[in-house]
């Protein structure tokens, strides 16, 4: 068991991160049907794309402020609990405008709701805003555009996630430029539902200091060579992967040949009641069914903490925590 090792997380999506119990609530309060998204209170999909179609649905549950600092807020403490000292969330402005919330509002929101779980619990945490890449280049450039705008002190990050097999990472290189220019630390996801190159492209085109997922650069030895040597952090999620069938079992994941490689590793839950996980969870799997000794996982967690994309400060505050 992990319940006595302090944990940070750098890969959440917040809308991800719902526990359905809050979904049911949120429906009730508009008056919403869920039967098509949650079914004895699980969410209900089948694939990566049906995922994305009931994670939309349980995004517009939240419709005002309140709604995403509650969510916030809810998640956090959550984490504080299971003791996270430090947590990145993804966020998606274009949920915010989709609900006719508007961008602004979503991010104050969900500020609001990670500066009282801080005030709580004394989690730290921070925002990555993300583009979505099956809604295009150019829907991509306008987040990063207004990421880079950096109207919340608490976004420090861009991301790039959704629909990996659309579209190439060269495509997304322009917004990518702009958060750059910005000085926003960059992730993307890549290496999850496509393989190597799609890392390799992501290394290339965006030259991010940490890459989430990139599990599947597993499948070409040279690459998670350049990985190791070039230092980058992979935000690895276990659970996510085996649940989206990304590999078929913990056993065939290659979260320890990628550590034994030398590849700096850290846990994740992505989107944790979709997969049935939690930041919690993930840490006992890596120590009862990977077989990671706490030294290593300890090892994992100062990793994030060092690729966190927070001032020196800060960082220096969250490793004395260790
Ligand atoms: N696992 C995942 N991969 C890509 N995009 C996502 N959006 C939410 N979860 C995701
Ligand atoms: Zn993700």
């Amino acid at each position: 068991m992990t319940a006595h090792l302090k944990k940070a997380e750098l890969h959440c999506h917040i809308e991800g991160a719902t526990p359905p119990e809050l979904a049911l609530l949120q429906a009730e309060k508009y008056g919403l049907d869920t039967s098509e998204i949650i079914a004895d209170r699980a969410y209900v999909w089948a694939d990566f794309t049906s995922f994305v179609k009931c994670y939309d649905a349980v995004a517009s549950l939240f419709r005002t402020q309140e709604d995403y600092a509650l969510l916030a807020e809810t998640y956090l403490t959550e984490l504080a609990e299971a003791g996270t000292i430090y947590s990145e969330i993804i966020v998606s402005p274009d949920h915010g405008n989709t609900i006719g919330l508007g961008a602004d509002a979503y991010l104050e929101g969900l500020a609001a709701g990670m500066e009282a779980a801080k005030a709580k619990t004394g989690i730290e945490s921070r925002m990555l805003i993300t583009g979505i890449r099956h809604l295009g280049p150019e829907s991509v450039v306008r987040t990063a555009e207004f990421a880079a705008k950096r109207e919340h002190a608490l976004v420090t990050g861009f991301n790039l996630a959704g629909e990996e097999r659309m579209h190439s990472v060269a495509d997304f290189a322009r917004a990518f430029d702009i958060v750059r220019d910005a000085g926003l630390g960059l992730t993307i996801h890549a290496g999850e539902l496509s393989g190597a190159f799609s890392v390799r492209d992501a290394l290339n085109h965006v030259r991010p200091s940490r890459i989430s997922h990139g599990v599947r650069a597993i499948e070409d030895a040279d690459l998670v060579k350049r990985i190791a040597d070039e230092r980058v952090v992979l935000e690895v999620c276990p659970g996510s992967n085996i649940s989206l069938q990304v590999f078929p079992d913990f056993g065939s994941h290659p979260l320890r040949a990628l550590h034994e490689a030398g590849v700096r590793v850290t846990l994740n839950s992505d989107d944790p009641p979709f997969f049935h996980t939690s930041l919690a969870q993930e840490y006992d799997i890596a120590s009862s069914v990977m077989g990671f000794e706490d030294d290593d996982i300890n090892g994992m967690t100062r990793t994030a903490i060092e690729a966190a994309f927070v001032d020196e400060a800060t960082r220096q505050a969250l490793i004395s925590r260790l």
